[in-house]
């Protein structure tokens, strides 16, 4: 007779009520983190660079540029689309950088092989001009592009196809710095952690080679780069602007692929991808003219941080805020001007940025910046003549403050204080500007008005200047002047940081 027996049924429990220790549930979960990570994780970052000029390439639905997604020319493909033989890249998800932006030309200089004259070069200027008489120059100064197999360098085109020049025969103007890549590189593919104090990662690219991939049937199959040191993680290519059709360049990860259609836009464009080295790649076969590509070899390097600057450290802080903590200064409100120590450019045609500030100038910017009193960089013509008698007439009441409201009833600013004027400042950077028919020498400025519209000034200002001018101005306004004889007059301006005392004095407060 069957029975069943209680104790039996304890002693087998079904397998779905083993308890599972913490321990294993800990490691289960960062195995499924580490798994669903994957999914997203980068290990590719591409972009493009149009060339011509700026207007060309307004922002436009589909080139804005765009952190994380994918436009186009660069698609995602999933392990089962590969699985199934199907080569057909599907518009995956958000997993590249594309970049926008444009670029001029490029030019490369290259060791002319055949020539009898040792140390002879050629250049070519990309997009050519003329494909077949420079192109057919450059591709015979290439050698055939070998690749590393079991330690030694093999040529088999059914392997790779393509010709080469080493970095030591040739140079090129094209900078992947200078265009912003490194940068993209960095924050992509070798992201900074925070709380990473003393040190930073950065990269540094090196150029490897120059290779051209021509139809029909230039490729490289697929392949992992060889790393040149421990600190190599990943490549560069850059294809130069060359018509080609075909040629994709697939970057692998994990069972994913992205695929980079450059042939699309090959004719005007620099295009480029980075991946980590670990990541197989492959140059799918060119079915037309010549993919020009550059390679450059990526390290990681460690920066030391450099502590920022503090303004409400400085000693020039402590200051002007003493200044503007004064009883009675400036209640009603106000204008401070500092004139510029360093030379900058000011009136050339790429207006200065605050940005490009040096020494003194930077901290006095950022000290008035930390005081809440708005700097902005104005050129602040220099006065060649006595001309705004009425002008100080007219207004004197509103400054009697400054003069007379000082503790104990002594003047607040000196009356010997030389930097208080009617200052003539721009209302913002500009670049020279140029009459052709101005007034009479040595009276230029009897009509000031006139000539302030043509300057392009609105106003002027009451400024309390904190320090001399210095004897660095640049040539702001040019005119024929017309005297005994004619001739070019020239006025000049200063570079100036002008901050605005609002009339409430508020809290002083360093938020650094
Ligand atoms: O030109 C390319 O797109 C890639 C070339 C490449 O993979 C290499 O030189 O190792
Ligand atoms: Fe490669």
């Amino acid at each position: 007779m069957a029975s069943t027996t209680p104790r039996a049924e304890m002693s087998n429990p079904p397998p779905t009520q083993v308890a599972s220790s913490p321990l294993q549930d800990a490691l289960k979960g960062i195995q499924q983190a580490v798994d669903n990570a994957k999914g997203h994780a980068v290990f590719t970052c591409g972009g493009k660079i149009k060339i011509g000029t700026a207007d060309d390439t307004l922002p436009t639905e589909d080139t804005r540029p765009s952190q994380g997604g994918v436009q186009g020319e660069a698609k995602v493909e999933h392990p089962k689309d590969k699985e199934k033989g199907n080569e057909q890249p599907i518009k995956g998800k958000e997993d590249i950088f594309t970049q926008e932006q444009t670029g001029g030309p490029i030019v490369i200089r290259y060791d002319v092989q055949d020539d009898l004259v040792t140390g002879a070069s050629r250049k070519v200027t990309l997009p050519v001009e003329n494909e077949a008489d420079s192109l057919a120059a450059l591709i015979k100064c290439c050698s055939p592009a070998t690749f590393g197999h079991d330690g030694k360098d093999v040529y088999d085109e059914t392997y790779r196809k393509a010709i080469k020049l080493d970095n030591t025969e040739f140079c090129t103007t094209f900078d992947p710095y200078s265009v912003g890549i490194v940068r993209i590189i960095e924050r992509m593919l070798l992201p900074n952690v925070e709380g990473q104090k003393a040190y930073k990662r950065t990269v540094r690219a090196e150029l490897y080679n120059l290779n051209i991939y021509s139809g029909p049937s230039g490729k490289f199959r697929p392949h992992v780069d060889t790393p040149r040191s421990s600190l190599q993680f990943g490549s560069l290519v850059v294809c130069l602007p060359s018509q080609h059709e075909g040629g994709s360049l697939a970057a692998r990860h994990d069972g994913k692929a992205v695929i980079y259609n450059w042939w699309k836009r090959a004719s005007n464009h620099i295009q480029w991808a980075a991946f980590y080295s670990d990541c197989e790649h492959e140059v799918l076969e060119v079915s037309s003219g010549h993919r020009i590509t550059l390679t450059y070899n990526l390290f990681v390097e460690m920066e030391s941080v450099i502590p920022k600057l503090l303004p409400c450290k400085l000693p020039l802080h402590e200051t002007v805020e003493k200044l503007v903590k004064i009883k009675n200064f400036m209640t009603k409100g106000g204008t401070l001007g500092f004139y510029c120590t360093h030379a900058y450019a000011h009136t050339s045609n790429v207006p200065m940025s605050q940005w490009s500030l040096k020494g003194i100038d930077m901290a006095m910017f950022y000290v008035l910046h930390s005081l809440d009193l708005k700097p902005l960089l104005r050129p602040t013509l220099k006065e060649n003549f006595h001309f705004y008698d009425e002008f100080e007439e007219d207004e004197e009441d509103e400054y009697d403050e400054w003069e007379s409201d000082g503790e104990n009833g002594e003047p607040l600013v000196p009356a010997e204080c030389r930097y208080l004027e009617n200052a003539i400042v721009g209302d913002e950077l500009w670049p020279l500007r140029v009459r052709e028919n101005r007034g009479i020498e040595g009276m230029t400025m009897d009509d000031g008005r006139d000539w302030e519209e043509h300057w392009g000034l609105s106003d002027r200002l009451k400024v309390l200047w904190l320090n001399k001018r210095p004897d660095n101005a640049q040539v702001a306004y040019a005119y024929l002047a017309y005297g005994n004889e004619p001739g070019l007059g020239a006025r000049y301006s200063n570079a100036t940081i002008i901050a605005t005392v609002p009339p409430k004095r508020r809290q002083d407060v360093c938020t650094q």
